[in-house]
Formats: C-alpha cells, structure tokens, sequence
C-alpha cells in the first residue's frame, strides 16, 4: 500500500474513533456516562483494531486539542466538542474530579441558552455583555443599539440573570427598567423619579423619597429609549455615573452613593441622539441585529420557540400549516420579533377559537389566522398555497433544515476558535491546522452525506457552475482538475451558505481584525493556493449572486488543502518536450506519480508535427500560467536557441531551459523544487548531475507594492492599506500590502523584496528596510512629504490623479478615522486618557516627543489598551531581562502614566509591551538594536536545536 492510502486510510480509522466516542456522549450528561467505554481497551473492540493502533490515535487527538483526558489506569478520553461548557480542562486526574468540575459547570450553565441565537448572530454580542459586566467595581456601562422589537430588553434582562449567577450582584441587588420614552414630555418627573427628592422639591411633595438609583443599588439599572430623555436628565445621568454620588431633588446639600450596573438601550443612531458626554461614559456600544439580519436557520427556531411558548400558554399540542409556516419564514417584519410574536399570537387566537367550536385536540394555525396585513403583501405571497389544504406541521417537523446545529455555523465557530488558540500559542500551527483540517472534515461529512437537506435545484444550479470554473480555471491556474464528489461537497457548501449568508457577513464585519490575521496565516502557509482562490471566489460571486466575505475565503482554501489539492503547490512548475507520440507524457505522469506532487506537464512531439506547431503549444501553455513567476522547460531536440528564440518574449516569467530529458533528471529536477530551492540552483544541480546544458529567459516583471507598516500589529497596518487603497483615483497597478512592524525584518527573509517592487512603505514607525522611501502618517495629514509621493507614483497617475489621491488621503488619514478602527472601545474616551498620557510622558522625561512619534503613539496605545482588555495577546520582547535591568526607571515611569487607564479598564500593562513603548519613544537608536537582537538570538536559537543556516 502506497503511503498516500495508508495515510487516508489513518486519518480515517482516526475519524471513526473520534466519532465513535462522540455518539457514545450523545444526549447524555458527563455525570450518567459509563467512563469505562471511553478506554482504550473498549474502544480498540469496538473498532476492531489493536489495543496500541487505538491509543496512538486517542493521543494524537488529545494533543490536537480534541479530546480531554482523564485518570490514568485505565485512562479515558471524551471528546471536547460534547461537553456543554468550555471550562473543562484538558486533563483531570480522576472520574470525580471531572465529576465535580461537570456539576460546577452546569450550574453555571449559561443563562443566554435558551435566547435564540446565542451562538450564532448574538454570540458576539453577548460575549461582549459578559466582558462588561465582568469588571470589577460596577461592571462597564453597556449600550444596546438595535431596532424595535429585536431583543434588547430581553438581553438586559438576561444580564441580569448572568450577574446574579455570576455573583457579580448580590441578592438584594434588583434589576430596574426604566422605559425613558414615558418621560420624555415631562423630564423633572424623571429626575424625581430617579434621584428621589425630599420634601417640599415641588408641590404635593410631602415626604422625602426614595429614588430608583437607591432601588438599584448593587443592582442594574436599564433604561431603555435612552435617545428620548432631555440633554437635562442626560447630563444629570452622566454626573452621577462619573462619580457615583448624587443629590435628590430639593437638596443640594447631602450626597448620596450607588453602586449601580447600567444597561442602555436605543433604537437611534446614539452618536446623534445622545449627548456625547453621556455618550463618552458609555464604552460598549453593542449591535443588536434585526430579524432581517439573522440566518433563516434561526428564524425558523424562533417561530418554533414562539409556538412552543403558545402550546404551554394553552395547554394543547399546536401545528402549524406549512403555508402560513412559509409565509411567517419570509416575511419581513418591520418591527422584528416582537412583531413576529404579536402576529403568531393573533393567529393563534383564532386557531384556539376554531378548535374549541370543533372541539379539535390540537391547535392548528393557518394563514387564515394571521393578521390580514401579513396576508395581503401579494408578492411576498406568490408562492405560496393559501389553501387550507396545505400540509400541517406538528412542532417538532419545524427545522428540516439540519435541526437545531447548524453545522455551518459550529464550523466557523471550531474554526475561529482554534485560530485564536494559535495566535495565544496554545497550538502550533500544525496542529492548528490538523484541529481545523479535522473538523472541516466533519461539516464535509455532514455535507455530503446528509441528501435529505440537499439536491435541491439550486445545487444543482451550483454544481455546474462549479464544473465549469472547474475544467476552465484548474487548467489555466496549473491545478489539478477536481473530482465529480469534490464538486459537489463545495456545490453544497455554497448552498448551505446561501441559508447561512446574513449570519456569516453580521459575524465577519465583527470579526474582521482575527479574520484578517487568519487569512495571513494561511498564506504564510501556502500563498498560491490562497490567490487562486482569491480568483476563483469573484466569479461564483457574480454567478450566485451571494455575498462572499473573507470567511468564505478561508474556508475554500481550507476545503482545498483538505482535498489535498495544492497543498505544497509546486514553486517551479516544469514542462516536458520530448520527441515521440507520449514520451513527454509518460516522464511527466511517472515522475509526478513518484514526487507525489503535479509538478510536471508534458508537451508530446510526434515526429511529423512541425517544429513551430509545438512551440506555438508551450507559447500557449505559458501565457496562459498564472500565479507563478518561475518555470522550467526540458527540452529533448538539442536546439536550446531555437526554442529560446520562440519564447524571448513571453512576459513576467524567468524561464530555465534545460536542454535534455530523461525520466532521472526529471526526478533530480522535481526533487530539487519540492526542497525549495532557487531556479538557478535547480539547474546548476541538473547540470553538474547530468550534464544537460540550460540557459535562464529572465523576463519576469516584479509587481509594485506598497506596504504599510504599523508596530501595533498587522490590524492597523490592515486599515491603513485599506485607507491606501480607498485613495486611489482609479484601479492601479500596484499592491498595498499590511505587514506588522515586528515582522517586517522576517517578511525581507521570507521573500516580499524579492517578490514585489516596493516603492514605498507607509506607516507610523520606520524600519528603514533596505532604503526604500519611508512616509509617516503624520507627514501625511501634514502633506510634508508630498514630493516623495509624486516622485515615487509619478509614473502611475497623472498629474491631475496625483492630486486627488493626495487630496484623498489627507481626509481618510484623520487620527478620527484610524483610531475608530478600535472595536470595543469608545475611541472618543480612549483618546482622552492616551492624551494623559503621552503629556505626563512627555513631563517625565522632559523632552517633546516629535509629532510623528506622538501620532503614532495615540494609535499604538489606543490599540495597546484594547488588546490588553479583549485577547491578553503574549507578546515577545527580545532580552527583556537587559531590558528591566538597564531601564528600571523607565518601567517604573510607564507603570504610573499608565495608572489611571489600567484601574479604570482592569489591566496590567506587561513589561515587554514598555519595551515596545521604549522602542517607540526612541525610535531610530532601539529599532535599530532590536533588529541586531532578532538576527543575534535567532541565530543562536537555531544552535541551540542543532540547524545552522
Ligand atoms: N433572541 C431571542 N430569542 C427568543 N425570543 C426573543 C429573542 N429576542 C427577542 N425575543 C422576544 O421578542 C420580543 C421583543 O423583544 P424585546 O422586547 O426584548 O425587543 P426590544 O428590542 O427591547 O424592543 P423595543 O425596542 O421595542 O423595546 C420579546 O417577546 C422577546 O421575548
């Protein structure tokens, strides 16, 4: 058996084992499994392999983070994706241990289960709630904005719940909603209302009372329609929330303190309706998404939790027509849920009047029922049988569509989730990708072998696209053809997504920053792959009509990886041209079967065939190659001059010819090339083995890129390419690359000089790379470097383009825009204490900090705190321990600046990040120093495991 089988044939005996242990948990609680199924022992039985084969293979899932371990004589395994809760760890010494550990966890089994989309398009949202309410002191002020009817009240209400289960309020501690919108006429009943007042504050006050803040305190305060209060009660709000303490109406004099949570929630742009001091004490502004805004999967749970609700409400089993089912699952209801739930409510009104006159047993609702105007919307209603003959639906036939899972959805998730264990260094990236690779196999699973939620017509649709981008694009892009299945598990995963497209584009815009990274990632992995399919995607965009995001692009190089298909796609590809009917192809075919790798493709030449036939063929062949700069040509006619002469002018490709074939060299050659080495060196290789004569065509065209460069990370570097990009006058020739600072120096290793002409680099810190221009972003928003930018883009805009792109820039470079690109904070607070804090720096170590500097600071610590508060990223700081020992005073001055910041939002500021701040404040001398530390301590990390270089 070839290894190629025998490693599928691993991967799927360790698959049945995983899943084997997942169906062994199904539907049951840790504390009711019978541990001793889950050792080695029982599942090698089971399984039918040996006792050793299952414990190598239960090994290797635990380390990829799959499994959790328990006890060790005999040990056991579970698989991490059924256990309820995330908060297990990855081993326990004995059955109690996890025992207890499973009873804490289901006690504190989250209260936003049961709200429809908690781990779908509200997770995010409520990931942030928990994050607000988890601060110390009185949590942070949270603000849900989000239209009417979507779930803002019953959220706050749910926070409630999470902070008294939490034990973040105590058990006095009430939860107090205050609808703003009753005062909005009559703003001192508000304030009364409120802070209390004594008596005698206005006519009819006869006794001093008590005011809600008294009511919540230790509690949580929500007020809902916040927009409609006066600037008055707003700016009365806002001195309270400031200092805690407040006066009731009527008396100036005596102070009263609360500890109150507050929840807010509007309806309105809160930029516009709120006063921006109150706006400025509020840090989290949480999205609520509309009904329209969430997938079909979870419209259809809520109609279904809705109904339920109804069949407790009156004690009868309730069906619904698969009509009016259709019918509430399309329309758009303009006041959201609470609409949807107030129209089911009506319908079942009049359900319940007709059963009782039939004396019916069961409840059925049909269109009939439903409030005429849901009715009478003629075009949403086309398709539907209006009949009262339409098939009845008993609740739980409601989610066809793959039950309450959405695989899709727990793909993304398990995806995301495993990346950011990577970016924390909790998994290398092999197993960061096997993890993914692993469960990308189930959603392939779920897929393909789930008919029943498929073949519908538009997979089918799909499905040809496909084939036809297939047998178009594989050629042209030098990848190998896909086969009939592949098409159609990627036919039904565009189809899946179809059902799935709101939640994936709400989901992506919150996440983009991780997305972004990830997708950074997976080209350090495999470039190639990741620009094929950056092609690929347009056209199934345009052919499907369907929103693809940076997701999708994910996840489609993912399902190529997995299917094998360019992973470690040939550097060099090599085309063989030999004499005889398939002489070329049987060297091309054997030596690929042998590599295991498509490197090679053949040119045959039957004798009769005329000489400029051929060369018309590899002309051909070689204007049509994409996504590659080098190629090797092995040619059998000893005439390397009469084919150099042909293709001299093919551009943007070096081209080696090699002046023999023999199925030896080509194995020398191809072996060469999977070992990553240079087009010269395969050919000097070739030639001292084989002694073929070759000559190199250089007529490739490095493209011009632009980079831009932030020490903060590749996020901001990420905005500001996209603010570059956003620039342009017109569609250009050139590529705007993000890289982050730190790995700037390991970029120019890796290859991005080599590959791009860069003409410029744009940022906040300067690496001084290699003399290429540097720009700061201060000199932009000054214009003080403008005769660089016209020398170095002269020649690709006029004159007139020139000045609007400059124009452009200007307005899109604000420190107001860059700084909004944080996601949690409230850049309006962030920048007051960042101001604080660059002055008291300034003040300490008595020098002014250049504007160029200063700029780049309010971004690198506005960025700094919210990595701080959101991933609590590891960061490295080489020789950090010369660096404490030498700049003790420094690290101490830092800590105190940063004081006031660090107690409002909760976080410590790590050493290594003032090691940044140092660099940064001296910038040219300790960049400088840094770098010469990354070249030093690489190289002798590589002495140290035995590589020399
Ligand atoms: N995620 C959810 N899961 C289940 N039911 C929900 C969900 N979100 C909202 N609902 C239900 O929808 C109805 C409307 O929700 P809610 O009153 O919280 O909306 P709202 O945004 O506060 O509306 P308004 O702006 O009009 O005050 C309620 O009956 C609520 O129980």
């Amino acid at each position: 058996m070839d290894w190629k089988r025998s490693r599928t044939m691993e991967k799927k005996t360790k698959r049945q084992l995983y899943e084997l242990i997942e169906k062994q948990m199904n539907g049951k609680q840790v504390r009711d499994l019978n541990l001793d199924l889950f050792c080695a022992r029982s599942l090698s039985e089971k399984m039918e392999i040996s006792r050793n084969l299952a414990s190598q293979y239960l090994n290797e899932l635990f380390y990829q983070g799959l499994l959790i371990k328990i006890g060790a004589h005999p040990t056991c395994f579970l698989a991490r994706s059924k256990l309820l809760n995330d908060g297990y760890a990855s081993v326990y010494a004995n059955a109690e241990d996890l025992r207890i550990q499973a009873e804490q966890l289901q006690e504190k089994r989250s209260v936003f289960s049961d709200l429809i989309g908690s781990s779908g398009s509200l997770h995010y949202a409520i990931e942030q709630c928990k994050a607000a309410m988890n601060y110390p002191g009185s949590g942070l002020a949270v603000l849900l904005h989000g239209p009417t009817g979507s779930g803002k009240s019953l959220l706050a209400a749910k926070l409630y719940d999470y902070c008294r289960q939490q034990r973040l309020i105590a058990e006095k501690g009430q939860l107090i909603t205050v609808n703003c919108a009753e005062y909005s006429d009559n703003p001192d009943f508000f304030l009364t209302s409120l802070f209390g007042y004594t008596k005698g504050a206005y006519t009819g006050a006869e006794k001093d009372s008590e005011g809600l803040l008294t009511l919540a305190d230790q509690g949580l305060l929500f007020l809902d329609e916040i927009h409609s209060l006066t600037p008055e009660c707003q700016e009365k709000l806002f001195l309270f929330m400031d200092k805690g303490i407040y006066h009731r109406v009527g008396d100036n004099q005596k102070w009263y303190a609360s500890a109150v949570r507050f929840v807010f929630a509007t309806t309105e742009n809160p930029d516009q309706a709120l006063l921006k001091t109150l706006f400025r004490r509020i840090p989290i502004v949480i999205q609520i998404p509309s009904l329209k805004e969430r997938p079909l999967t979870e419209k259809r749970e809520l109609i279904r939790h809705i109904l339920e609700g109804e069949e407790k409400k009156f004690k009868m089993p309730v069906r619904i027509s698969e009509s009016a089912y259709r019918l509430l699952e399309q329309h758009e209801f303009r006041h959201n849920i609470g609409e949807l739930k107030n129209d089911i409510q009506v319908g079942m009104a009049g359900a319940y009047m007709k059963a009782i006159s039939n004396a019916s047993p069961t409840l059925d609702l049909h269109i009939s029922d439903l409030p005429s105007a849901l009715v009478r919307n003629p075009l949403q209603n086309s398709g539907l049988d209006q009949g009262s003959t339409s098939r009845l639906l008993p609740l739980n036939e409601l989610l066809p569509y793959g039950g309450r899972e959405n695989r899709y959805l727990l793909f993304y998730q398990a995806a995301m989730q495993n990346y950011e264990r990577f970016q924390k260094h909790e998994l290398t990236l092999d197993t960061f990708l096997a993890t993914t690779t692993l469960q990308l196999e189930q959603y392939v699973d779920f897929l393909f072998f789930n008919n029943e939620n498929f073949n519908s017509p538009q997979e089918e649709i799909v499905q040809s696209m496909l084939a036809n981008i297939n047998r178009l694009l594989c050629k042209k892009l030098g990848m190998p053809e896909l086969s009939n299945n592949e098409i159609k598990i990627l036919a039904r995963y565009f189809t899946d997504l179809m059902q799935n497209e709101p939640i994936s584009l709400v989901e992506q815009r919150r996440r983009s920053r991780t997305i972004q990274d990830f997708q950074e990632t997976l080209k350090s992995v495999n470039a190639k792959l990741v620009s094929i399919v950056e092609e690929i995607l347009p056209l199934l965009k345009t052919g499907l009509n369907l929103s693809l995001g940076s997701f999708e692009e994910i996840t489609v190089t993912l399902f190529f990886l997995y299917f094998n298909h360019g992973y470690q796609p040939a550097p060099i590809p090599v085309v063989i041209m030999a004499h005889g009917y398939s002489i070329a192809s049987g060297i091309a075919e054997l030596a690929n079967q042998l590599l295991h790798q498509n490197i090679f493709t053949a040119i045959d030449m039957p004798i009769e065939s005329h000489f400029e036939t051929i060369t018309n063929k590899l002309k051909q062949y070689l204007s049509e190659i994409r996504n590659c700069h080098e190629i090797i040509v092995m040619v059998d006619m000893g005439s390397l001059e009469g084919i150099q002469k042909y293709i001299d002018q093919t551009a943007d490709l070096d081209i080696g010819i090699i002046n023999n074939v023999t199925t030896k060299l080509a194995l020398d050659v191809g072996a060469m090339i999977m070992e990553g080495n240079s087009l010269e060196a395969v050919l000097e290789n070739a030639k001292q083995r084989s002694l073929p004569n070759y000559v190199i065509v250089k007529n490739r065209v490095r493209p011009k890129a632009i980079l831009t460069v932030c020490s903060s990370g590749i996020g901001i570097a990420g905005k500001i390419a996209a603010l570059v990009e956003n620039s342009f006058p017109k569609k250009m020739d050139l590529t705007v690359i993000p890289i982050a600072a730190d790995t700037l120096q390991h970029r120019q290793a890796s290859g991005i000089f080599d590959k791009y002409n860069v003409i410029l680099i744009l940022g906040t810190l300067n690496l001084k790379p290699q003399g290429i221009p540097f720009i700061s972003i201060e000199d932009i928003i000054n214009q003080s470097q403008s005769d660089q930018l016209q020398e170095k883009l002269g020649g690709l805009m006029s004159k007139q383009e020139l000045v609007v792109f400059t124009q452009n820039l200007v307005r899109n470079f604000s420190l107001d825009n860059l700084i909004d690109y944080l996601t949690i904070l409230n850049p309006e607070k962030i920048i007051v204490y960042v101001e604080e804090i660059l002055e008291q720096i300034q003040k300490q170590l008595e020098f002014t900090l250049s504007n160029n500097i200063l700029i780049g600071l309010y971004l690198h610590i506005s960025c700094l705190i919210e990595r701080l508060i959101i991933d609590k990223r590891f960061v490295y700081y080489l020789n950090l321990e010369q660096f404490e020992a030498e700049h003790g005073d420094f690290i101490a001055m830092i800590r105190k600046v940063f004081g006031r910041v660090c107690r409002a939002y909760n976080v410590e500021i790590p050493t290594a990040e003032i090691g940044y701040l140092y660099n940064y404040i001296y910038q040219g001398e300790s960049v400088e120093k840094q770098a010469e530390c990354v070249e030093t301590s690489k190289s002798e990390l590589m002495e140290s495991v035995g590589f020399t270089e």
